[in-house]
């Protein structure tokens, strides 16, 4: 991918470990409903989120600020093994519960300033299989897509919050649930 710097591993975790840290994540993470306000109106977000860090600062997007909480003993061992790939130490990590096809993602770019310059994105899926699509901001002929499953690790880096918007879409098929954790550095 031009602009980008994107690396997929597919069975990042074994599908042992992948199904047992989705029901162990389901069952335990303190998941939310928030709301979002766009162009001054205000929807339910289509998905269940939470946040945790090693720190207390709080994150905020589509003017939702989440404070965190502290990292469980799963959350811990998943930013463990996710460091012997990456280069830094991360914070903090957001987390996305798409309970059916109805559940989604818009498109953005995670470029809050709290996450600095380039930022290094980690996401880890579990559960259900979903699309990811890419979308460049200046070209629209360049777009990419992923099946993110379970198990997998997609690494965001380099210029791609900068130059590429991406999405999970809904689908109208009967999907199972799906989790996903993507750990930043939030400063
Ligand atoms: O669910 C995903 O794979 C993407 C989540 C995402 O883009 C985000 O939380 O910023
Ligand atoms: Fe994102």
């Amino acid at each position: 991918m031009i602009d980008a710097d994107v690396r997929y591993y597919p069975h990042f975790f074994s599908k042992n470990m992948a199904e047992k840290l989705f029901k162990i994540l389901k069952n335990t993470i303190k998941w939310q409903q928030d709301d979002i306000t766009v162009f001054g109106k205000t929807y339910p977000q289509p998905r269940l989120t939470a946040l945790y860090a090693n720190n207390d600062n709080a994150y905020t997007y589509s003017n939702i600020t989440m404070k965190p909480n502290p990292f469980t003993k799963e959350l811990l061992l998943i930013k463990k093994e996710l460091e012997k790939v990456c280069t830094i130490s991360f914070t903090s990590c957001l987390l996305n519960l798409y309970r059916d096809g109805q559940d989604s993602n818009g498109w953005h770019s995670d470029n809050e300033k709290e996450l600095g310059h380039n930022p290094i994105i980690a996401s880890c899926s579990f559960g259900q299989a979903r699309w990811f699509h890419f979308k460049h901001k200046n070209n629209k002929n360049l777009k990419q897509k992923i099946l993110l499953q379970p198990g997998s690790l997609l690494l965001m880096q380099g210029r791609t919050q900068e130059c590429w918007l991406h999405q999970i879409p809904k689908t109208q098929k009967k999907v199972e649930p799906r989790i996903n954790l993507t750990f930043r550095l939030i400063t």
